[in-house]
């Protein structure tokens, strides 16, 4: 119930609805979402109207420079109003007024602070703050940071329900990546401080960190923790600037449990903002939060980043995630295909195992095609319809590896020379490997059959054509044989 003196609390209330309205045209969304929309009206007593923010800072700064203008507001909307108070009210409290949507958003008043004492609460401490219970509530929803927050909700990114570390299939080339990641959302206390994960494009990096986000936050509810990219911490910064604002980005930043910026690569070359990353970044560290920061590249390697920059992003565990290998790839599709609960048979996620090296994105894209196609025609997935589905990502994914690398990883398992893949000699022993050259060519590469003789000495093509069928009969006929050819098959794939 709204305190209420002269006026219904109904008639309050919409008399704050317009007012608040007048002032989101007036200061712009961006000021009014930082400082204005967590405002909430409390009641008024005596002609003087009170309304609540969560923290002494927010009162401070709306007081003065807000105060007089929603002042004004207030008498034209009701004559009778002599003054405007803003007080602080305890997250807990204003959640009780004002749960995530502001009396604008509403058609009705909202409950004040149960005890009516807001104005009498301590403003809490920046981490305290981040605890209160609105937090919690706000992110039950799956939304990740807090309506009482003033801007928070604006500020993180949400996270995706599907990234958690249940869902990230380990192999070599994450594990420690992984190990890393687990520790940190694990961890009572800060292991390292930042982790930094790095590693090529569609590997996990994204994955990892939300999984890290969601471990805090299942264990640790009430902990405050921003996750975003690079990209949009500097959209803010830039729009803190320009609204005059960075007061209140940087209390935003720098109250927070866990820091965790994504793909940081891009904040190279922008002075300005790489300097305000580089202070919240040293505030936090300073603090003992925890920093976690994502990049395609190792700190040292970061282009355009001053150099403290970089030799403090490599101050606690660098963690790369490297290429996939066959074996991962396959676990990643078993493990998916599981997940979506589809029957795929084992030639055809060995097939796209060993044909979509590129990444975890492109390798699940292909995945969910399959599937699709499956679905929508009727039919059940077969290596027929899933090259015919995927021919543009397999032709793609076919240029990883060359013929001259080819040769020389033949060469060396057979122990030939190299040279010997274009020599005129016929000799079993080097005239076998240079058909398994000429095989895996074909199998791994996009050139054509003349392409492919041409590199071998200037062969005809039917010689590539005569190579590929013995070969494919040898497989049939000879297992050891077709175990050799499959392991450098791998071995090539990486
Ligand atoms: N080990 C893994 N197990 C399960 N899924 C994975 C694994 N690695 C990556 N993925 C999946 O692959 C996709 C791409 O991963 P993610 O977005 O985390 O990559 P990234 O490294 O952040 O890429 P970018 O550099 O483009 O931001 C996601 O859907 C993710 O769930």
């Amino acid at each position: 119930m709204l305190e209420s003196g002269c006026e219904g609390a109904g008639e309050l209330a919409e008399q704050w609805a317009r007012v608040r309205g007048r002032l989101r045209t007036e200061v712009g969304e961006a000021a009014f979402r930082s400082w204005l929309k967590p405002l909430t009206l409390v009641g008024d007593r005596d002609g003087v109207v009170r309304m609540a923010v969560p923290t002494r800072f927010m009162r401070d700064w709306v007081s003065g420079n807000y105060a007089d203008r929603i002042r004004a507001l207030w008498k034209s909307e009701n004559p009778t109003v002599g003054g405007v108070e803003i007080v602080v009210a305890p997250p807990a409290q204003k959640t009780a007024a004002s749960q995530d949507a502001g009396p604008m958003d509403s058609d009705q008043p909202r409950e004040p602070a149960p005890n009516g004492a807001a104005q009498t609460a301590p403003a809490p401490a920046p981490s305290e703050r981040a605890h209160g219970t609105a937090g919690s509530a706000a992110n039950d929803s799956g939304l990740y940071e807090t309506p009482e927050s003033g801007g928070f909700d604006d500020i993180s990114a949400p996270l995706d329900p599907r990234f958690t570390f249940e869902n990230f299939v380990v192999g070599k080339p994450n594990e420690l990546a992984y190990a890393a990641a687990r520790r940190v959302g694990e961890a009572d206390a800060v292991p390292f401080n930042p982790l930094f994960l790095y590693g090529g494009v569609g590997l996990g990096k994204t994955h990892l960190m939300h999984a890290i986000a969601w471990h805090i936050r299942a264990r640790s509810p009430r902990k405050k923790i921003i996750y975003l990219s690079a990209e949009k911490f500097m959209y803010q910064f830039v729009r803190a600037l320009r609204t005059k604002n960075t007061m209140a980005f940087k209390e935003q930043f720098r109250s927070v449990d866990v820091l965790m910026i994504d793909d940081v690569q891009f904040i190279g070359g922008r002075e300005a903002t790489q300097e305000e990353f580089f202070h919240t970044f040293n505030a936090l560290v300073d603090q003992n939060r925890q920093v976690v920061i994502s990049a395609d590249k190792s700190p040292s390697d970061l282009e355009g980043v001053e150099e403290r920059m970089r030799s403090r992003l490599g101050w606690g565990l660098v963690a790369d995630i490297h290429p996939t290998t066959y074996e991962l790839r396959l676990s990643i599709l078993q493990a998916k295909a599981e997940e979506m609960g589809v029957a795929i048979p084992a030639k055809v996620t060995e097939f796209l195992a060993h044909k979509i090296t590129s990444n975890v994105r492109e390798l699940e894209g292909a995945l969910n095609r399959i599937v699709a196609h499956a679905t929508l025609v009727g039919r059940s997935i077969t290596l027929e319809t899933t090259q015919d589905v995927l021919h543009d990502v397999l032709r793609a994914n076919d240029r990883r590896v060359t013929i001259e690398e080819i040769q020389k990883k033949v060469a060396q398992h057979y122990n030939v020379r190299v040279s010997d893949m274009s020599s005129a000699r016929r000799a079993r022993a080097v005239a076998r490997p240079r058909q398994v050259a000429m095989y895996l060519a074909k199998q791994l590469t996009a050139r054509s059959l003349p392409e492919i003789g041409r590199k071998f000495g200037g062969r005809d093509h039917t010689t590539v054509m005569h190579a590929v069928r013995k070969v494919d009969e040898l497989r049939a006929t000879d297992a050891a044989f077709a175990e050799d050819v499959d392991l450098l098959k791998r071995m090539l794939e990486g």
